[in-house]
């Protein structure tokens, strides 16, 4: 067995990735470049975030079955481990032939690790089976079903089991020659199993991939022609082509130089425009004051669990502090740009209510003279109500007959005067 065993590389790639994510704390976006810089082929590298993605979703389950065919539990940071939670999720998730799995396993280890490995698989491999829906880290269902209730803790679980649907963004006019589902005007849903790159269409058009949850907080805002309107922390842009297709005239700002190029190539393959500043949003003192400003703030990334299931590994809700007076900055800032009477909306990515609810009821208690809007009514696909406030927060198990979408919180706020 050596490094020209078919599918070597792509195992590798993986066991790099997920060591990235578990051990390292990296996001499995951010480990991608240096993990798989060594494969060649672009179906390698698909199969190796294949892979560490579904060990990601299933991993209570996968250590559950190793723990029940170990004598010793084997550390969490045991290599021999890794390399079982890898090829059970091949051969249980995404139904690999078992030879080629064992075939692809026993060289990533040695010695008394590889003995260990090869038995446990043979093993496992004769009668495991995982659940109908993975389970939750502990830590996540425990804190969503205290924060949102024990329904949504299993949906959320339920909505882990698989990729999502792929959705897409159009401008007016510019809907992709495909047929999909379409939830709101401007979007189409397409199956999870779709690549982008086969959409008739994409590679010249105003389509953009964006989950509906995504394109929610630039509905909110209701860019209007002419307007000029700021969109902090903007990159790759997914909100701020959705701001320029409404005819608005868009600045996008944001601190990353890396992400920033995404959005230029975003642009340029859409054919719309924006000016882009690269700058922490702090510190972006324009001239001129903005008619509404978006700020889609850093957050813990937690309502995206379902496309990027390593939040769930990498994110301690214990530890959001520093997050937390940065998006307070970040908000009474964006407040400053804004001419009187103009519009702010502040969006999260997050399933957090730190980030959300609460980030907006400490704005107004700092800010009395501002006002909360109610989300106007059609804005958002139909079992989504505003909240109380008028604020809009998605949660897993919503719209789950159409397969689902991210966890969001937004909302909009009017300057005084
Ligand atoms: C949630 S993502 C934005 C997604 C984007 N709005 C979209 O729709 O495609 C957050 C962005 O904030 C940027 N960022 C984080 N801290 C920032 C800061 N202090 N100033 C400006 N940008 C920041 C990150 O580089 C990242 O691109």
């Amino acid at each position: 067995m050596n490094a020209d065993t078919p599918g070597l590389p792509a195992r590798r790639g993986a066991l790099t990735l997920l060591q990235a994510v578990l051990w390292q704390g990296r996001s499995l976006e951010a480990a991608l470049p240096r993990a798989l810089r060594a494969i060649e082929s672009p179906s390698d590298r698909a199969l190796a975030r294949n892979i560490a993605s579904s060990t990601l979703r299933w991993l209570p389950d996968l250590d559950d079955l190793i723990d029940g065919r170990t004598r010793q539990a084997l550390p969490g940071d045991a290599r021999a481990r890794m390399v079982l939670r890898m090829a059970l999720a091949q051969a249980l998730v995404l139904e690999t032939p078992h030879h080629a799995v064992v075939a692809t396993a026993l060289p990533l280890v040695g010695g008394g690790p590889r003995r260990l490995v090869h038995g446990v698989l043979s093993a496992a491999l004769k009668d495991s089976a995982l659940p109908d829906t993975p389970t939750l880290p502990e830590l996540w269902h425990r804190r969503w079903s205290e924060t949102w209730g024990e329904e949504v803790a299993k949906a959320a679980a339920r909505s882990l089991a698989a990729p999502p649907p792929l959705d897409l963004s159009h401008a007016d006019g510019a809907g992709p020659g495909v047929d999909g589902r379409s939830l709101l005007p401007g979007h189409l849903r397409l199956p999870a199993d779709t690549r982008v790159e086969d959409v008739p269409g994409f590679a010249g058009t105003a389509v953009w991939v964006q989950d509906i949850a995504a394109s929610l907080p630039v509905r909110l805002l209701a860019p209007q022609a002419g307007e000029r309107i700021a969109d902090l922390c903007a990159a790759p842009g997914g909100k701020t082509m959705q701001i320029a297709a409404a005819g608005a005239e868009v600045v996008a700002v944001d601190n990353s130089s890396r992400r920033l190029q995404r959005l230029t190539e975003n642009l340029e393959r859409t054919g719309l425009s924006a000016s882009l500043v690269e700058s922490d949003a702090r510190a972006f003192t324009p001239d001129e004051t903005f008619d509404a400003v978006l700020l889609d703030a850093p957050c813990s990334g937690t309502g995206i669990f379902r496309r990027h299931p390593d939040v769930l590994h990498i994110r301690n809700p214990e530890r959001l502090e520093a997050t937390l007076a940065t998006q307070a900055a970040l908000l009474d800032h964006a407040a400053s740009l804004l001419r009187p009477g103009g519009r702010l909306v502040y969006a999260v990515c997050s399933l957090e209510p730190e980030e959300g609810e609460a980030q907006v009821n400490a704005f107004c208690e700092r800010h009395p003279r501002w006002t909360v809007d109610r989300a106007p009514e059609g804005l958002l696909p139909a079992d989504i109500p505003a909240q109380a406030a008028g604020t809009v927060r998605t949660l897993p198990g919503m719209l789950a007959d159409e397969g689902g979408l991210d966890g969001f919180f937004m909302a909009r706020l009017t300057a005084p005067g």
